[in-house]
């Protein structure tokens, strides 16, 4: 029998990246998040300035590893070691798949919150913060920065709140037009809202910035900045 309200509970603060979404993720995403693929192009091509042969770089929260295999592809030449973690099984099973022909990419399942990271040249972490819950996400930050060696570089993009309600208003409504644009119904993008709620946290510029600060970063610019989606890079 259903109750009423079920409907409306059933996409309330429920978001997984589990089950059937993996075979559409990288659609999903590439619809929902603009310039997706062309912040994923800007990192292989920062990752130039930090990789070399005997280095380590970690993807942290790899989804389906289509950004590792872009940067395996661009670095043949090099033995990188490529390490992607994600803590999703079905994402998991699928970057594996998709990054079987690069013997130097690795897809480990484990819980960022629970691992140790070896020392790395480069960390990214596309889009993956914003779903680690506020009261761990410091102690995340500080194990990046702890594991880069020196001169490392970590490439983070998030979703970023703005510095005031005003200004958050009006992204809110940029956004939600650039997803009607995309295809999206507005009933789609207020269940995916209502489904996010208390999963998918994004900080402010500055509350971004603060957390790299406390970290240990001094050198961090901006590389990218569309609506309320930021690109930082932060060097050691
Ligand atoms: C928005 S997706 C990342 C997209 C991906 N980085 C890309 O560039 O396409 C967030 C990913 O982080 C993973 N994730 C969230 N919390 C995690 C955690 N505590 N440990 C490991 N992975 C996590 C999710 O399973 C999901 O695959």
């Amino acid at each position: 029998m259903i109750h009423v309200g079920d409907q409306i509970n059933a996409d309330n603060a429920n978001w997984s990246f589990s089950g059937d979404l993996t075979k559409h993720f990288d659609q999903h995403i590439e619809k929902s998040i603009p310039f997706y693929n062309a912040s994923h192009e800007l990192g292989v091509s920062i990752s130039d300035f930090f990789l070399d042969d005997s280095s380590v770089c970690y993807d942290l929260g790899c989804s389906t590893g289509k950004l590792l295999t872009l940067l395996a592809q661009h670095h043949q030449a090099k033995r990188i070691q490529f390490i992607g973690i994600d803590v999703e099984t079905e994402m998991v099973q699928y970057a594996q798949k998709s990054c079987q022909n690069f013997s130097n990419v690795e897809i480990r399942e484990e819980n960022l919150l629970e691992i140790e990271l070896e020392k790395a040249d480069l960390i990214f972490a596309y889009y993956t913060m914003q779903f680690i819950k506020p009261k761990h996400r410091q102690l995340l930050f500080n194990r990046i920065y702890q594991s880069l060696n020196w001169g490392g570089g970590f490439l983070l993009f998030e979703k970023v709140r703005s510095p005031d309600a005003r200004f958050q208003d009006m992204m809110t409504t940029l956004y939600n037009d650039y997803k009607l644009n995309q295809g999206y119904s507005g009933d789609e993008i207020i269940a995916k809202s209502r489904s996010l709620k208390g999963v998918l946290e994004p900080f402010s510029t500055a509350g971004n910035l603060g957390l790299l600060e406390r970290a240990g970063f001094v050198d961090i610019t901006t590389i990218m900045k569309y609506i309320c989606f930021q690109g930082f890079l932060a060097i050691k």
